[in-house]
């Protein structure tokens, strides 16, 4: 099996914060998620996108999979993108992030090749970063177990893994304004993030 060429996009949620369905978001004319996907395909070998509506990827080739634990947020979406994943790890990241960074991917599968880690994700301060990350198929049964019990938490699930975290530190070279770990989740999110590119580009 590769050591690396999946990535997953996670796109299963509720949005309740938004009001609208995530997978819908548009920015400056190009539909979010797609442009993600697009970019991806690029740079990988199999893109995984994990969807309780895989209809609206008809004209993408992408492989789109259903959650195996509903209801589980998105470490059930990570358990169900790693089942598909045909690389030992994949890089996941969320349908709401504008700032995907092909470079800082590559930082984290340098530190990654050959080692025993079976996740690489980013400090923010006291926080972590749990998408623009990378996980292992590795983790799929102990992910199971934790699913099994309730728990949820994708940060108390990394806990008890083989975790590199990146600082803070090392990462704000790549990204100073912390840009590529922005998320939308509110209508004011998404007015400010077009705002603040309306006025850059
Ligand atoms: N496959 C899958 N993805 C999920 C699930 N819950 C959240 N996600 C995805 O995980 C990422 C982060 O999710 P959040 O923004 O925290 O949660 P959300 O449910 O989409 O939004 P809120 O309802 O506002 O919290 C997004 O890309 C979501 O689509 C889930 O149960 N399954």
């Amino acid at each position: 099996m590769k050591e690396f060429g999946t990535a997953i996009v996670l796109a299963g949620g509720k949005s309740s914060r938004m009001g609208f369905d995530k997978q819908h978001l548009m920015l400056h004319n190009s539909r979010l998620v797609q442009r993600i996907t697009e970019t991806l395909l690029d740079a990988f070998d199999q893109v995984v996108l994990v969807t309780q509506t895989p209809e609206l990827y008809g004209g993408l080739s992408v492989e789109t999979v259903e959650d195996k634990y509903k209801g589980m947020g998105p470490l059930g979406g990570i358990h169900a993108g790693l089942l598909a994943a045909e690389s030992q790890y994949a890089f996941v990241i969320a349908c709401d992030m504008p700032g995907l960074d092909l470079r800082y991917i590559e930082f984290m599968k340098d530190r990654l090749r050959g080692s025993d880690y079976q996740a690489c994700v980013t400090r923010f301060g006291e926080w972590i970063e749990p998408f623009h990350a990378y996980y292992s198929k590795d983790q799929i049964q102990d992910m199971e177990a934790f699913l099994e019990t309730g728990r949820k938490s994708v940060n108390r699930f990394l806990d008890g893994q083989k975790t590199l975290y990146v600082p803070e530190s090392e990462a704000r070279k790549f990204s100073p304004d912390w840009e590529m770990f922005y998320n939308l989740n509110t209508r004011e999110d998404l007015a400010h993030y077009m705002t603040r590119t309306r006025e850059s580009s």
